[in-house]
Protein backbone atom coordinates (compact mmCIF):
# COMPACT_ATOMS: atom_id res chain seq x y z
CA UNK A 1 0.00 0.00 0.00
CA UNK A 2 1.40 3.54 -0.98
CA UNK A 3 1.70 5.93 1.87
CA UNK A 4 -0.25 8.86 2.12
CA UNK A 5 1.56 11.87 0.21
CA UNK A 6 3.11 14.78 1.91
CA UNK A 7 0.84 17.21 1.19
CA UNK A 8 -2.48 15.55 2.80
CA UNK A 9 -2.64 15.84 6.62
CA UNK A 10 -6.01 14.05 8.26
CA UNK A 11 -7.85 16.04 10.37
CA UNK A 12 -10.43 14.39 12.20
CA UNK A 13 -12.28 10.87 11.27
CA UNK A 14 -15.79 10.46 12.31
CA UNK A 15 -18.18 6.78 12.42
CA UNK A 16 -21.34 8.10 10.69
CA UNK A 17 -24.65 5.55 11.47
CA UNK A 18 -28.12 5.56 10.06
CA UNK A 19 -30.04 7.76 12.20
CA UNK A 20 -30.92 5.68 14.87
CA UNK A 21 -33.57 2.96 15.08
CA UNK A 22 -34.04 3.85 11.42
CA UNK A 23 -32.24 1.08 9.71
CA UNK A 24 -33.59 -2.76 9.95
CA UNK A 25 -31.22 -5.66 12.43
CA UNK A 26 -30.71 -7.98 8.64
CA UNK A 27 -29.01 -10.52 7.49
CA UNK A 28 -28.98 -10.66 3.40
CA UNK A 29 -27.39 -13.37 2.02
CA UNK A 30 -25.27 -12.40 -1.13
CA UNK A 31 -26.16 -13.66 -4.44
CA UNK A 32 -24.12 -15.31 -7.09
CA UNK A 33 -23.91 -11.82 -8.75
CA UNK A 34 -22.06 -11.07 -5.52
CA UNK A 35 -19.90 -13.70 -4.36
CA UNK A 36 -17.88 -13.58 -7.24
CA UNK A 37 -16.22 -10.49 -6.24
CA UNK A 38 -15.38 -11.41 -2.43
CA UNK A 39 -11.69 -11.47 -3.29
CA UNK A 40 -11.52 -7.98 -4.70
CA UNK A 41 -11.47 -4.81 -3.03
CA UNK A 42 -13.20 -1.42 -3.58
CA UNK A 43 -14.47 0.45 -6.46
CA UNK A 44 -13.36 3.64 -5.82
CA UNK A 45 -13.89 7.37 -7.22
CA UNK A 46 -12.92 11.41 -6.52
CA UNK A 47 -15.46 13.73 -7.01
CA UNK A 48 -13.79 17.16 -7.11
CA UNK A 49 -15.74 20.34 -6.48
CA UNK A 50 -14.94 23.81 -6.47
CA UNK A 51 -14.99 25.33 -2.98
CA UNK A 52 -12.95 28.61 -2.59
CA UNK A 53 -13.20 29.01 1.14
CA UNK A 54 -10.73 27.78 4.13
CA UNK A 55 -10.91 24.70 6.21
CA UNK A 56 -12.60 26.67 8.90
CA UNK A 57 -15.28 27.87 7.08
CA UNK A 58 -15.81 24.12 5.50
CA UNK A 59 -15.86 22.61 8.99
CA UNK A 60 -18.46 24.86 10.49
CA UNK A 61 -20.94 25.28 7.66
CA UNK A 62 -20.58 22.19 5.41
CA UNK A 63 -19.34 19.00 7.12
CA UNK A 64 -22.43 18.84 9.58
CA UNK A 65 -24.88 18.76 7.21
CA UNK A 66 -22.78 16.40 4.90
CA UNK A 67 -22.59 14.27 8.08
CA UNK A 68 -26.65 14.14 8.90
CA UNK A 69 -27.10 13.88 4.83
CA UNK A 70 -24.99 11.33 5.12
CA UNK A 71 -26.88 9.21 7.88
CA UNK A 72 -30.35 9.69 6.26
CA UNK A 73 -28.74 8.44 2.80
CA UNK A 74 -27.64 5.02 4.73
CA UNK A 75 -30.96 4.99 6.34
CA UNK A 76 -31.93 3.61 3.25
CA UNK A 77 -28.28 1.89 1.70
CA UNK A 78 -27.92 0.68 5.35
CA UNK A 79 -26.28 -2.32 3.95
CA UNK A 80 -22.97 0.03 3.18
CA UNK A 81 -22.96 0.52 6.86
CA UNK A 82 -23.15 -3.47 7.29
CA UNK A 83 -20.00 -6.16 6.95
CA UNK A 84 -19.82 -8.65 4.80
CA UNK A 85 -19.64 -12.45 7.10
CA UNK A 86 -18.32 -15.59 6.41
CA UNK A 87 -21.24 -18.08 6.65
CA UNK A 88 -21.87 -19.40 10.27
CA UNK A 89 -22.17 -22.72 10.78
CA UNK A 90 -21.34 -25.48 9.13
CA UNK A 91 -25.19 -26.06 7.00
CA UNK A 92 -24.32 -26.52 3.32
CA UNK A 93 -27.04 -24.16 3.10
CA UNK A 94 -24.85 -21.20 4.75
CA UNK A 95 -23.48 -18.34 2.52
CA UNK A 96 -21.47 -15.30 3.22
CA UNK A 97 -24.32 -12.50 4.19
CA UNK A 98 -24.25 -8.76 4.69
CA UNK A 99 -24.81 -8.30 8.51
CA UNK A 100 -26.58 -5.46 9.47
CA UNK A 101 -27.56 -4.09 13.08
CA UNK A 102 -28.55 -1.04 15.01
CA UNK A 103 -25.60 1.24 15.51
CA UNK A 104 -23.46 0.35 12.53
CA UNK A 105 -21.31 2.76 10.67
CA UNK A 106 -19.49 4.17 8.09
CA UNK A 107 -15.32 5.29 8.53
CA UNK A 108 -15.43 9.17 7.13
CA UNK A 109 -12.24 10.89 7.32
CA UNK A 110 -11.26 14.70 7.06
CA UNK A 111 -8.28 15.87 5.53
CA UNK A 112 -6.61 18.54 3.94
CA UNK A 113 -4.98 19.07 1.10
CA UNK A 114 -1.60 21.46 0.29
CA UNK A 115 -1.53 20.16 -3.10
CA UNK A 116 -3.01 22.47 -6.25
CA UNK A 117 -6.05 21.46 -6.67
CA UNK A 118 -6.24 22.82 -10.40
CA UNK A 119 -3.93 20.55 -11.50
CA UNK A 120 -5.05 17.46 -9.33
CA UNK A 121 -8.51 17.80 -11.19
CA UNK A 122 -7.18 17.74 -14.51
CA UNK A 123 -7.10 16.08 -17.64
CA UNK A 124 -3.32 15.77 -17.69
CA UNK A 125 -1.38 13.39 -17.03
CA UNK A 126 -0.70 13.38 -12.72
CA UNK A 127 1.70 11.18 -10.64
CA UNK A 128 -0.92 8.57 -9.46
CA UNK A 129 0.40 8.78 -6.11
CA UNK A 130 -0.95 12.47 -5.87
CA UNK A 131 -4.49 11.04 -5.94
CA UNK A 132 -3.74 8.60 -3.46
CA UNK A 133 -4.08 10.61 -0.62
CA UNK A 134 -7.89 10.60 -1.49
CA UNK A 135 -8.53 8.03 -1.91
CA UNK A 136 -10.44 6.40 1.45
CA UNK A 137 -9.24 3.43 2.86
CA UNK A 138 -11.68 0.07 4.20
CA UNK A 139 -10.31 0.29 7.79
CA UNK A 140 -8.96 -3.42 8.99
CA UNK A 141 -11.58 -4.92 10.97
CA UNK A 142 -9.37 -7.64 12.30
CA UNK A 143 -12.08 -10.49 12.49
CA UNK A 144 -12.74 -11.75 8.51
CA UNK A 145 -15.20 -9.77 8.33
CA UNK A 146 -15.38 -7.15 5.29
CA UNK A 147 -16.33 -3.46 5.51
CA UNK A 148 -18.15 -2.21 2.65
CA UNK A 149 -18.06 1.83 2.19
CA UNK A 150 -15.55 4.37 3.36
CA UNK A 151 -15.54 8.15 2.23
CA UNK A 152 -12.78 11.09 2.29
CA UNK A 153 -13.94 14.22 2.71
CA UNK A 154 -10.44 16.63 1.53
CA UNK A 155 -10.44 19.98 1.57
CA UNK A 156 -7.96 22.20 -0.52
CA UNK A 157 -8.12 25.59 1.56
CA UNK A 158 -9.37 28.09 -0.63
CA UNK A 159 -9.44 26.10 -3.69
CA UNK A 160 -11.69 23.21 -3.51
CA UNK A 161 -13.24 19.88 -1.75
CA UNK A 162 -12.96 16.44 -3.26
CA UNK A 163 -14.76 13.79 -1.74
CA UNK A 164 -13.56 9.81 -2.29
CA UNK A 165 -15.55 7.22 -2.04
CA UNK A 166 -14.77 3.60 -1.92
CA UNK A 167 -17.39 1.02 -2.27
CA UNK A 168 -16.61 -2.96 -1.54
CA UNK A 169 -17.51 -4.35 -4.82
CA UNK A 170 -18.89 -7.50 -2.82
CA UNK A 171 -21.75 -4.72 -2.00
CA UNK A 172 -22.73 -3.90 -5.09
CA UNK A 173 -21.96 -2.43 -8.97
CA UNK A 174 -22.05 1.16 -10.07
CA UNK A 175 -25.56 1.38 -10.37
CA UNK A 176 -25.81 0.99 -6.67
CA UNK A 177 -23.29 2.83 -5.86
CA UNK A 178 -23.74 5.76 -7.98
CA UNK A 179 -27.39 5.69 -6.72
CA UNK A 180 -26.22 5.79 -3.79
CA UNK A 181 -24.20 9.03 -4.01
CA UNK A 182 -26.93 10.58 -5.44
CA UNK A 183 -28.90 9.97 -3.01
CA UNK A 184 -26.27 11.29 -0.19
CA UNK A 185 -26.35 14.09 -2.75
CA UNK A 186 -30.36 15.15 -2.92
CA UNK A 187 -30.34 13.95 1.00
CA UNK A 188 -27.70 16.94 1.53
CA UNK A 189 -29.66 19.56 -0.83
CA UNK A 190 -33.21 19.09 1.46
CA UNK A 191 -33.48 20.73 4.70
CA UNK A 192 -32.62 18.58 7.94
CA UNK A 193 -35.72 19.69 9.38
CA UNK A 194 -38.36 18.32 6.96
CA UNK A 195 -39.21 15.19 8.51
CA UNK A 196 -40.66 14.36 4.80
CA UNK A 197 -37.61 14.48 3.25
CA UNK A 198 -36.35 11.00 1.35
CA UNK A 199 -33.82 10.65 -0.73
CA UNK A 200 -33.58 10.48 -4.39
CA UNK A 201 -37.35 8.54 -5.27
CA UNK A 202 -37.44 5.68 -5.41
CA UNK A 203 -35.46 4.34 -2.77
CA UNK A 204 -33.24 1.50 -3.82
CA UNK A 205 -34.54 -1.98 -3.22
CA UNK A 206 -32.62 -4.09 -0.69
CA UNK A 207 -33.90 -7.35 -0.87
CA UNK A 208 -31.31 -10.11 -2.64
CA UNK A 209 -34.45 -12.77 -2.96
CA UNK A 210 -35.57 -11.02 -6.11
CA UNK A 211 -32.22 -12.76 -8.12
CA UNK A 212 -33.22 -16.08 -9.02
CA UNK A 213 -30.78 -18.82 -8.57
CA UNK A 214 -32.77 -21.98 -10.11
CA UNK A 215 -29.48 -23.48 -11.02
CA UNK A 216 -27.49 -23.27 -7.84
CA UNK A 217 -24.38 -20.76 -9.40
CA UNK A 218 -23.69 -19.55 -5.75
CA UNK A 219 -22.38 -22.50 -5.37
CA UNK A 220 -21.55 -23.61 -8.19
CA UNK A 221 -19.47 -20.12 -8.40
CA UNK A 222 -17.99 -20.43 -4.85
CA UNK A 223 -16.76 -23.77 -5.85
CA UNK A 224 -15.36 -22.63 -8.72
CA UNK A 225 -13.72 -19.89 -6.35
CA UNK A 226 -12.31 -22.49 -3.95
CA UNK A 227 -10.78 -24.34 -6.79
CA UNK A 228 -8.61 -21.37 -8.22
CA UNK A 229 -7.89 -19.94 -4.87
CA UNK A 230 -4.00 -20.31 -3.38
CA UNK A 231 -4.86 -18.80 0.20
CA UNK A 232 -7.45 -19.96 1.92
CA UNK A 233 -11.38 -19.73 1.35
CA UNK A 234 -12.90 -16.69 0.21
CA UNK A 235 -12.76 -13.89 0.89
CA UNK A 236 -8.78 -14.83 0.38
CA UNK A 237 -7.56 -13.20 -2.75
CA UNK A 238 -7.44 -15.28 -6.08
CA UNK A 239 -3.90 -16.18 -7.06
CA UNK A 240 -3.55 -13.30 -9.62
CA UNK A 241 -0.31 -11.49 -10.29
CA UNK A 242 0.56 -8.45 -8.99
CA UNK A 243 -1.44 -5.71 -10.20
CA UNK A 244 0.22 -2.20 -11.26
CA UNK A 245 -0.42 -1.01 -7.84
CA UNK A 246 2.84 -0.45 -6.85
CA UNK A 247 3.97 1.36 -10.07
CA UNK A 248 6.54 4.43 -8.83
CA UNK A 249 6.14 6.27 -12.25
CA UNK A 250 2.21 5.46 -12.35
CA UNK A 251 0.34 8.49 -13.84
CA UNK A 252 -3.37 9.14 -14.36
CA UNK A 253 -5.61 10.96 -17.27
CA UNK A 254 -8.31 11.57 -18.96
CA UNK A 255 -8.98 11.77 -22.48
CA UNK A 256 -12.18 12.81 -24.30
CA UNK A 257 -14.15 11.80 -27.01
CA UNK A 258 -16.41 14.28 -28.03
CA UNK A 259 -19.69 13.83 -29.91
CA UNK A 260 -18.43 14.43 -33.34
CA UNK A 261 -15.44 11.86 -33.45
CA UNK A 262 -18.38 9.67 -31.77
CA UNK A 263 -20.89 10.07 -34.81
CA UNK A 264 -17.77 9.59 -37.50
CA UNK A 265 -16.91 6.78 -35.91
CA UNK A 266 -20.51 4.70 -35.43
CA UNK A 267 -20.50 5.76 -39.63
CA UNK A 268 -17.13 4.10 -39.92
CA UNK A 269 -18.39 0.82 -37.73
CA UNK A 270 -22.05 0.93 -39.57
CA UNK A 271 -20.20 0.60 -42.74
CA UNK A 272 -18.55 -2.85 -42.02
CA UNK A 273 -20.22 -5.88 -43.20
CA UNK A 274 -20.55 -7.69 -40.08
CA UNK A 275 -21.70 -4.63 -38.27
CA UNK A 276 -24.37 -5.61 -35.86
CA UNK A 277 -24.36 -3.40 -32.75
CA UNK A 278 -23.23 -0.20 -33.24
CA UNK A 279 -23.59 2.10 -29.82
CA UNK A 280 -21.55 5.25 -28.15
CA UNK A 281 -20.05 2.68 -25.70
CA UNK A 282 -18.75 -0.45 -28.67
CA UNK A 283 -16.74 2.87 -30.65
CA UNK A 284 -15.75 4.25 -27.40
CA UNK A 285 -14.55 1.25 -26.10
CA UNK A 286 -13.01 0.17 -30.03
CA UNK A 287 -10.93 3.83 -29.94
CA UNK A 288 -9.45 3.34 -26.52
CA UNK A 289 -8.91 -0.29 -27.32
CA UNK A 290 -6.90 0.43 -30.66
CA UNK A 291 -4.95 3.66 -28.66
CA UNK A 292 -4.07 0.93 -26.11
CA UNK A 293 -2.21 -1.50 -28.01
CA UNK A 294 -0.74 1.03 -29.61
CA UNK A 295 0.60 2.87 -26.85
CA UNK A 296 1.52 -0.57 -25.23
CA UNK A 297 3.04 -2.38 -28.62
CA UNK A 298 5.95 -3.94 -26.56
CA UNK A 299 3.29 -5.42 -24.33
CA UNK A 300 1.66 -6.75 -27.13
CA UNK A 301 3.79 -7.59 -29.49
CA UNK A 302 4.26 -11.10 -30.64
CA UNK A 303 0.78 -11.68 -29.51
CA UNK A 304 -1.61 -13.48 -32.08
CA UNK A 305 -5.03 -11.67 -30.63
CA UNK A 306 -6.29 -8.95 -27.81
CA UNK A 307 -9.02 -9.57 -25.43
CA UNK A 308 -10.98 -7.60 -24.03
CA UNK A 309 -13.31 -7.77 -20.54
CA UNK A 310 -16.37 -5.18 -19.61
CA UNK A 311 -19.51 -5.64 -17.66
CA UNK A 312 -22.83 -5.89 -18.37
CA UNK A 313 -25.87 -4.71 -16.89
CA UNK A 314 -28.11 -7.65 -16.01
CA UNK A 315 -30.86 -6.05 -14.19
CA UNK A 316 -33.57 -5.46 -17.35
CA UNK A 317 -32.09 -8.38 -19.32
CA UNK A 318 -32.80 -11.30 -16.84
CA UNK A 319 -36.31 -12.94 -16.96
CA UNK A 320 -38.21 -11.92 -15.15
CA UNK A 321 -36.07 -8.45 -15.34
CA UNK A 322 -35.22 -7.30 -11.78
CA UNK A 323 -36.11 -3.51 -10.60
CA UNK A 324 -33.50 -0.90 -11.70
CA UNK A 325 -33.42 0.54 -8.24
CA UNK A 326 -32.22 -3.48 -6.72
CA UNK A 327 -28.80 -2.64 -4.45
CA UNK A 328 -26.49 -5.17 -4.99
CA UNK A 329 -24.55 -6.30 -7.91
CA UNK A 330 -26.36 -7.35 -11.13
CA UNK A 331 -23.23 -7.49 -13.70
CA UNK A 332 -21.57 -10.48 -16.52
CA UNK A 333 -18.84 -9.98 -17.92
CA UNK A 334 -18.52 -10.15 -21.43
CA UNK A 335 -15.47 -10.97 -23.24
CA UNK A 336 -13.95 -9.49 -26.71
CA UNK A 337 -11.33 -11.54 -28.93
CA UNK A 338 -9.50 -9.63 -31.64
CA UNK A 339 -6.75 -10.69 -33.89
CA UNK A 340 -3.47 -8.27 -33.39
CA UNK A 341 -3.20 -8.15 -36.94
CA UNK A 342 -6.62 -6.59 -37.95
CA UNK A 343 -6.67 -4.62 -34.26
CA UNK A 344 -3.56 -2.53 -35.50
CA UNK A 345 -4.61 -1.98 -39.02
CA UNK A 346 -5.26 1.70 -39.52
CA UNK A 347 -9.18 0.83 -39.24
CA UNK A 348 -8.44 -1.55 -36.71
CA UNK A 349 -11.02 0.29 -34.81
CA UNK A 350 -13.59 -0.68 -37.16
CA UNK A 351 -12.48 -4.53 -36.36
CA UNK A 352 -12.48 -4.01 -32.66
CA UNK A 353 -16.08 -2.27 -32.96
CA UNK A 354 -17.29 -5.24 -34.95
CA UNK A 355 -16.23 -7.43 -32.64
CA UNK A 356 -17.70 -5.82 -29.21
CA UNK A 357 -20.83 -5.35 -31.36
CA UNK A 358 -21.32 -9.08 -32.19
CA UNK A 359 -20.33 -9.58 -28.32
CA UNK A 360 -23.48 -7.67 -27.13
CA UNK A 361 -25.35 -9.11 -29.66
CA UNK A 362 -24.42 -12.64 -28.73
CA UNK A 363 -26.22 -11.49 -25.26
CA UNK A 364 -29.80 -12.03 -26.51
CA UNK A 365 -28.94 -15.76 -26.53
CA UNK A 366 -29.03 -15.93 -23.01
CA UNK A 367 -27.56 -13.38 -20.07
CA UNK A 368 -26.58 -16.29 -18.04
CA UNK A 369 -25.31 -18.42 -20.84
CA UNK A 370 -21.97 -20.03 -19.50
CA UNK A 371 -22.00 -18.49 -15.93
CA UNK A 372 -20.52 -21.56 -14.29
CA UNK A 373 -17.19 -20.59 -16.73
CA UNK A 374 -16.88 -16.64 -16.47
CA UNK A 375 -14.23 -16.59 -13.29
CA UNK A 376 -12.04 -19.18 -14.67
CA UNK A 377 -12.21 -17.60 -17.67
CA UNK A 378 -11.81 -14.20 -16.02
CA UNK A 379 -8.72 -15.88 -14.34
CA UNK A 380 -7.46 -17.96 -17.41
CA UNK A 381 -6.96 -14.17 -19.37
CA UNK A 382 -4.96 -12.43 -17.00
CA UNK A 383 -1.59 -12.98 -18.09
CA UNK A 384 -3.20 -11.99 -21.55
CA UNK A 385 -4.00 -8.30 -19.93
CA UNK A 386 -6.98 -7.87 -21.38
CA UNK A 387 -8.07 -3.96 -21.50
CA UNK A 388 -10.93 -3.88 -19.31
CA UNK A 389 -13.83 -1.13 -18.82
CA UNK A 390 -15.07 -0.20 -15.56
CA UNK A 391 -17.74 2.39 -15.00
CA UNK A 392 -20.18 3.68 -17.86
CA UNK A 393 -21.72 6.38 -18.85
CA UNK A 394 -25.20 6.00 -18.37
CA UNK A 395 -25.04 6.35 -14.54
CA UNK A 396 -24.12 10.17 -15.06
CA UNK A 397 -21.67 10.71 -12.44
CA UNK A 398 -21.44 14.24 -13.42
CA UNK A 399 -25.00 14.89 -11.54
CA UNK A 400 -23.92 14.02 -8.29
CA UNK A 401 -24.10 18.04 -6.95
CA UNK A 402 -23.01 17.87 -3.42
CA UNK A 403 -23.73 21.39 -2.50
CA UNK A 404 -21.15 22.91 -4.82
CA UNK A 405 -22.68 22.21 -8.33
CA UNK A 406 -21.60 19.47 -10.82
CA UNK A 407 -18.09 18.00 -9.91
CA UNK A 408 -15.74 19.66 -12.24
CA UNK A 409 -14.20 16.56 -12.67
CA UNK A 410 -14.98 12.55 -11.17
CA UNK A 411 -12.05 10.46 -11.39
CA UNK A 412 -11.88 6.52 -10.76
CA UNK A 413 -9.12 5.51 -9.33
CA UNK A 414 -9.82 1.90 -8.79
CA UNK A 415 -8.66 1.66 -12.23
CA UNK A 416 -4.93 1.84 -10.74
CA UNK A 417 -5.37 -1.93 -9.75
CA UNK A 418 -5.82 -3.60 -12.64
CA UNK A 419 -3.77 -2.70 -15.69
CA UNK A 420 -5.14 -1.82 -18.93
CA UNK A 421 -8.43 -0.74 -17.28
CA UNK A 422 -10.23 1.99 -18.86
CA UNK A 423 -13.14 3.82 -17.06
CA UNK A 424 -15.71 5.57 -19.10
CA UNK A 425 -18.37 8.37 -17.47
CA UNK A 426 -20.38 10.52 -20.09
CA UNK A 427 -18.60 14.13 -20.71
CA UNK A 428 -19.00 16.54 -17.85
CA UNK A 429 -20.32 19.22 -20.82
CA UNK A 430 -23.03 17.10 -21.65
CA UNK A 431 -22.33 17.19 -24.79
CA UNK A 432 -23.00 13.69 -25.62
CA UNK A 433 -19.15 12.50 -25.34
CA UNK A 434 -17.48 10.16 -23.29
CA UNK A 435 -14.36 11.01 -21.13
CA UNK A 436 -12.01 7.64 -20.72
CA UNK A 437 -9.89 7.39 -17.75
CA UNK A 438 -6.38 5.39 -17.82
CA UNK A 439 -4.04 4.73 -15.35
CA UNK A 440 -0.42 3.59 -17.13
CA UNK A 441 3.27 4.05 -16.52
CA UNK A 442 4.36 7.56 -18.10
CA UNK A 443 5.53 6.60 -21.22
CA UNK A 444 3.02 4.40 -22.39
CA UNK A 445 0.39 7.39 -21.50
CA UNK A 446 2.34 9.51 -23.81
CA UNK A 447 2.06 6.91 -26.57
CA UNK A 448 -1.74 6.59 -25.47
CA UNK A 449 -1.95 10.09 -26.00
CA UNK A 450 -0.21 9.89 -29.13
CA UNK A 451 -2.42 7.75 -30.52
CA UNK A 452 -5.17 9.06 -29.37
CA UNK A 453 -4.71 12.83 -30.48
CA UNK A 454 -3.56 11.83 -33.91
CA UNK A 455 -6.67 10.30 -34.89
CA UNK A 456 -6.39 7.87 -38.65
CA UNK A 457 -7.14 10.26 -41.37
CA UNK A 458 -10.65 8.87 -41.77
CA UNK A 459 -11.54 10.59 -38.29
CA UNK A 460 -10.48 13.91 -39.86
CA UNK A 461 -12.85 16.39 -40.25
C1 LIG B 1 -23.55 -4.04 -22.23
C2 LIG B 1 -23.52 -2.57 -22.39
C3 LIG B 1 -22.17 -2.04 -21.92
C4 LIG B 1 -23.72 -2.25 -23.88
O1 LIG B 1 -23.90 -0.89 -24.03
P1 LIG B 1 -24.54 -0.29 -25.35
O2 LIG B 1 -24.70 1.16 -25.14
O3 LIG B 1 -23.75 -0.73 -26.52
O4 LIG B 1 -25.89 -1.03 -25.54
P2 LIG B 1 -27.30 -0.74 -24.92
O5 LIG B 1 -28.22 -1.72 -25.53
O6 LIG B 1 -27.18 -0.71 -23.44
O7 LIG B 1 -27.68 0.71 -25.43
C5 LIG B 1 -27.98 0.96 -26.78
C6 LIG B 1 -28.46 2.37 -26.88
O8 LIG B 1 -29.50 2.63 -25.96
C7 LIG B 1 -29.11 3.62 -24.99
N1 LIG B 1 -29.42 3.09 -23.64
C8 LIG B 1 -29.82 1.87 -23.36
N2 LIG B 1 -30.08 1.71 -22.04
C9 LIG B 1 -29.82 2.88 -21.46
C10 LIG B 1 -29.90 3.36 -20.13
N3 LIG B 1 -30.32 2.61 -19.13
N4 LIG B 1 -29.53 4.61 -19.89
C11 LIG B 1 -29.11 5.39 -20.92
N5 LIG B 1 -29.04 4.98 -22.18
C12 LIG B 1 -29.40 3.76 -22.48
C13 LIG B 1 -27.61 3.80 -25.17
O9 LIG B 1 -27.31 5.17 -24.98
C14 LIG B 1 -27.33 3.34 -26.60
O10 LIG B 1 -27.43 4.38 -27.50
P3 LIG B 1 -26.14 5.12 -28.10
O11 LIG B 1 -25.82 4.50 -29.41
O12 LIG B 1 -26.52 6.54 -28.23
O13 LIG B 1 -25.05 4.91 -27.14
C15 LIG B 1 -24.63 -1.86 -21.60
O14 LIG B 1 -25.91 -2.35 -21.99
C16 LIG B 1 -24.46 -1.99 -20.11
O15 LIG B 1 -24.78 -3.00 -19.48
N6 LIG B 1 -23.96 -0.90 -19.47
C17 LIG B 1 -23.75 -0.82 -18.05
C18 LIG B 1 -22.45 -1.48 -17.69
C19 LIG B 1 -22.08 -1.20 -16.26
O16 LIG B 1 -22.92 -1.17 -15.36
N7 LIG B 1 -20.79 -0.96 -15.98
C20 LIG B 1 -20.31 -0.66 -14.68
C21 LIG B 1 -19.89 -1.96 -14.02
S1 LIG B 1 -19.34 -1.75 -12.32
C22 LIG B 1 -17.77 -1.19 -12.52
O17 LIG B 1 -17.36 -0.91 -13.59
C23 LIG B 1 -16.97 -1.11 -11.34
C24 LIG B 1 -15.74 -1.94 -11.54
O18 LIG B 1 -15.91 -3.13 -11.79
O19 LIG B 1 -14.62 -1.41 -11.42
Amino acid sequence: MASLPSSVTVLDRFQVSPPPGSAPNASLPLTFFDVVWLPTGPVERIFFYPFPHPTSHFVSHHLPSLKSSLSRALRHFYPLAGRVVPPCGPSPEAKFQIRCSDGDSVSLTLAESSDDFRQLSGDQPRGFGRVYGLIPQLPPTGDGSIPLLALQITVFPDQGVSIGVAVHHVACDDSSSIHFVKSWAAAAACSVEDPSESPLSPPPLCDPTVIADPDGLYYKILTEMQNLKSAGPPPAPLDLPPVGAEQGDAVIASFLIGREQIDRLKQGAMARAGATHVSTFVVACAFAWACLVKAQAGFYAGKKSAHLLFSVECRGRLEPPVPAGYFGNCLRPCFVEVSMSDLIKDDGVFAAAEAIGRAIKELEHGILKGAEGWLEKIVSLTAERPMSIAGSPRYRVYDADLGWGRPIKVEMTSIEKTPGTVSLAESRDGGGGIEMGLVLPEKDMDEFARAFLVAPSFLET
